[in-house]
């Protein structure tokens, strides 16, 4: 927790510093912010750290399986040879603390936005709130949400594809052309830096028709690939495409699935009157002045 506490404090700093009037050389200069920018960032790597050579002791005296993330990061190097004593095909230490980092980023705030957005938006939608919960009911009934049960919810499914559309919580790709290249009748120069606006493109009427605006979960009944317009389009991803595609995807959203289930089973909800909305980024989609929303227990 404490982690991602201080991620999301150094988050906040360095979109800041995103927004401020680049001068080379500047976030080497020992400002408060800098200062405090680096001091997170030293006491994030050293609190990984702990956790990776507490993990790695654990692991050579027996006391823990390998088979979390973690585990199979240090399993990997631990069978070419050790640690910091690399060829080209290992990781260091160094390396599997960013990639902690990255999944600590990656896996927490764009599941969590994905949630918050749902719970608003269905907060909103009555009518596909109540849709929601009664597939839960019919399908989950009194357990816990299991693997069987989550493959059957297809409402839930639709619903969470059109809150991606809608809101998606990584709104833009940034990529960088590697070698020159062609996509349809655009020549891409090698060294090009591209911006893919996914929420532009989720919104883009052309694509989705005159309700591109709305919430209509409808659009996705049968299926992502039919969603859009034109299904020749690659107008959907919201979890990145290609090769680099979002390693979590599946995985969040059966988290998603199962916290709703769990939601709609216990609680309905409203939004309160007190709710603005106003999405914005600090590099997830949030709601800016948060998610005020008035749950009752169901009986
Ligand atoms: C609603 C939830 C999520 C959304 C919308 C999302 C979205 C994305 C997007 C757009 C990318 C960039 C893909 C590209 O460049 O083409 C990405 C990459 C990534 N995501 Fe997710 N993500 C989500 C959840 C997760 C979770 C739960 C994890 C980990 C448990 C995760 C781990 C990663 C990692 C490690 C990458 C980098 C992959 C690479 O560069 O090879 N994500 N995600």
């Amino acid at each position: 927790m404490k982690i991602l506490e201080l991620q999301k404090e150094l988050q906040q700093l360095v979109i800041e510093a995103m927004g401020m009037l680049y001068i080379p050389g500047f976030r080497f200069v020992p400002t408060k912010k800098n200062r405090r920018r680096k001091e997170l960032d030293r006491k994030i790597t050293s609190m990984l750290k702990t956790i990776v050579d507490t993990k790695e002791s654990m692991i050579r005296t027996g006391k823990t399986r390998e088979d979390d993330l973690l585990g199979l990061l240090l399993q990997f190097n631990n069978e070419n040879n050790s640690l910091n004593n690399i060829n080209n095909s290992q990781m260091t230490k160094e390396d599997i603390i960013e990639e902690c980092k990255q999944f600590y980023l990656a896996g927490h705030e764009t599941t969590s936005s994905l949630l918050t957005w749902t719970l608003i938006v269905l907060a909103i939608h009555q009518d596909w709130q109540e849709r929601a919960r009664q597939e839960v009911l019919t399908v989950v009934r009194e357990k816990n949400p299991d693997a069987e049960a989550i493959s059957h919810l297809k409402i839930v499914t639709m619903i969470l594809n059109e809150v991606l559309r809608l809101y998606p919580p990584v709104i833009a790709l940034y990529k960088r052309a590697y070698k020159e290249c062609k996509i349809g009748d655009l020549y891409i120069p090698a060294g090009l830096d591209l911006t893919l606006p996914i929420m532009l493109i989720n919104r883009d009427t052309e694509l989705w028709g005159d309700d591109a605006e709305e919430f209509k979960p409808e659009r996705f009944a049968e299926g992502i690939s039919h969603a859009c317009k034109d299904p020749t389009q690659m107008a959907f991803m919201p979890f990145g495409w290609g090769p680099r595609t979002c390693i979590g995807q599946n995985f969040s959203m059966i988290e998603a699935k199962v916290a709703l289930s769990m939601i709609l089973k216990k609680f309905s909800f409203r939004l309160s009157p007190t709710y603005a909305h106003a999405p914005y980024t600090v590099m997830t989609l949030q709601p800016q002045h948060g998610a005020q929303i008035m749950f009752h227990p169901l009986n």
